[in-house]
Order: C-alpha cells, then sequence, then structure tokens
C-alpha cells in the first residue's frame, strides 16, 4: 500500500533527487515532518521509492517563486501550468519538502 503517488513522467526526477518538493491540494497536506512514505506511481500504484517528509506548508498558487520551480525541477510557467493542469482553479496548495531514503 503506497501513501501518496506521482505521476509516472515525475519518476526518474524523484529517483535521481532533481525533484525535492510537490505541491498538493488540501486532501493531501496531512503528512508531518519526519514522516517516511511510499511512493507509487499514480497511473499503475506501483511502489518506486520511499521519501522522507522534510516540512509541509501552506503557499498560495500566486506566491510560488523560481525556488519552487527549482526544487520541482522545471521552471516557474511549467510549474503554474502542471498545477493549472491538474488542479484547475485552485489558488490554496501545500508545498511538501522532501529527501529520497531508498529507490525501489
Ligand atoms: C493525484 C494527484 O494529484 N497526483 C499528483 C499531484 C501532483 N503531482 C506533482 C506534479 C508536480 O510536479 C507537482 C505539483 O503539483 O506535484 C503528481 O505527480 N501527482
Amino acid at each position: 500500500m503506497n501513501d501518496i503517488t506521482f505521476f509516472q513522467r515525475f519518476e526518474s526526477d524523484i529517483v535521481a533527487g532533481r525533484k525535492t518538493i510537490t505541491l498538493r491540494d488540501a486532501s493531501e497536506s496531512h503528512f508531518t515532518t519526519g514522516q517516511q512514505l511510499r511512493v507509487g506511481r499514480y497511473e499503475d500504484d506501483v511502489y518506486f521509492c520511499t521519501i522522507e517528509v522534510i516540512s509541509v506548508t501552506p503557499v498560495m498558487l500566486d506566491e510560488l517563486t523560481q525556488e519552487h520551480a527549482r526544487q520541482e525541477n522545471m521552471t516557474l510557467p511549467q510549474l503554474k501550468e502542471v498545477i493549472a493542469d491538474i488542479y484547475p482553479g485552485l489558488t490554496a496548495l501545500y508545498a511538501i519538502v522532501f529527501r529520497l531514503v531508498t529507490a525501489a
């Protein structure tokens, strides 16, 4: 059983340590600092790594910075486009900062 999923297209960045943050809606804001999460692919729920939560912080869409984008391994326009696709109309997000613990 996995605790969180990511779209498959982000798997390689996560296991390489290039992506160290994810922006989620309130339904995924309950994770806590120090918690280790089993991570699966959204498309098939196959486990691919374990991450440790560093922090969970509320952030508004218009407060996103180049630093958030760098942590996502994207440009800021790319990140805003991804968020608009996944969460249309949503402005209140949660930044989950994490580190890779183990890859499958
Ligand atoms: C089900 C669901 O919401 N899955 C998600 C949500 C977000 N992500 C990624 C996409 C971006 O890199 C950031 C910003 O939301 O998090 C995801 O992989 N899967």
